[in-house]
């Protein structure tokens, strides 16, 4: 999510007439932080420094025209969310065709009304930010507020193809609360909620990196997607969270192995020469790798090993 209601919305201006950046900066200046670029060059370099709620893009710039421009923005996945209003003075026909074909949300004609350019950009900010959080609602779960399955599934996918063509590493693990019914029977499930809830803020703290992800996987399961870390770097993860999970010193049940709840954790490591990938075995060899820590005791790492001969 990119601001919330409590926060100035950022809000850039790309025009290379000062009078209008003045004009616009006074109409909005209530409703946002204004940064402002009089060329598309330094406007993709302020845009990559700080990810803008919204654009007021000209459709006449110095160096590459702003329908160009809104194209090369809604193009790129990092910013094709970015709500484009074009500030314009065409009104030839077919106009407003193009600006809508290459992605904008919106246009402003000049000159400019003071009072329509703010109702007009705080619509579309309002409307920016209510989708944005839907889509973070989409991809958490509410419980433990980790990303979902459904998110962890989507950026497997995406992750295998970024390890496949950048030849990186990748590991994927599955952790599971050991004996939980256990834990449940005795204690119920309100405790127990909060015990998969205070595991989940482990996890959380474990998968450090912008691109480590953690997930609830299914009710007492969970699953950390880790890109770009080897056996060693997954090694380092693994033994931290299953440490911290025991110095939660979370009493389990009188019938449990151990005193305190432990987890199980199984993890397989992209083997980057397979002639025909299959997306989804490095899942299930993870969950293979799971079940033998669970038969060897609980409480422990395994780490996935192919049948020799594979
Ligand atoms: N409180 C609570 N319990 C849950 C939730 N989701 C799953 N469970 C419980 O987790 C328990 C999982 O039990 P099992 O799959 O039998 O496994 P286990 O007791 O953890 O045993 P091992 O996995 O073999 O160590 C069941 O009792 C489920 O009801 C949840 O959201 N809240």
């Amino acid at each position: 999510m990119t601001m919330n209601n409590n926060e100035l919305a950022d809000i850039l201006i790309i025009d290379d007439d000062t009078a209008v950046v003045m004009a616009l900066n006074k109409a909005l200046k209530k409703i946002g932080r204004i940064r402002f670029a009089t060329e598309a060059k330094q406007a993709f370099l302020m845009i990559e420094e700080n990810y803008p709620d919204l654009i007021l893009l000209d459709v006449e710039l110095p160096d590459i025209r702003g329908l160009e421009v809104c194209s090369m923005l809604k193009n790129n996945p990092e910013t094709e969310h970015i709500p484009v209003l074009f500030i314009t003075s065409h009104t030839e026909m077919g106009f407003e065709e193009k600006v809508f074909d290459v992605g904008a949300a919106d246009y402003i004609g000049k000159p400019l009304q003071p009072r329509v350019v703010a109702a007009r950009v705080q619509t579309h900010l309002d409307y920016h930010h209510a989708i944005s959080l839907l889509e973070k609602l989409a991809q958490t779960d509410s419980m433990t507020n980790l990303f979902n399955r459904r998110t962890f599934d989507e950026q497997l996918v995406t992750e295998l193809k970024r390890a496949r063509r950048e030849q990186e590493p990748l590991t994927v693990v599955l952790v599971d609360i050991d004996q939980f019914k256990k834990y449940n029977d005795h204690f119920g499930h309100i405790e127990g909620d909060d015990c998969i809830k205070r595991i989940a803020g482990v996890l959380n703290d474990c998968a450090k990196r912008p691109l480590d992800l953690a997930a609830r996987y299914g009710g007492e399961e969970f699953a950390l997607l880790l890109p770009n870390t080897d056996v060693d770097g997954a090694k380092a993860v693994l033994d931290e969270l299953r440490h911290t999970v025991e110095a939660l010193a979370i009493q389990h049940a009188p019938d449990a192995t151990y005193d305190v709840v432990t987890i199980s954790v199984g993890y397989s490591i992209l083997n980057l020469d397979e002639v025909n990938p299959d997306d989804w075995a490095i899942v299930k060899e993870a969950d293979d790798a799971l079940y033998q820590s669970k038969q060897q005791g609980r409480n422990r790492i395994t780490r996935y090993e192919a049948p020799s001969g594979d």
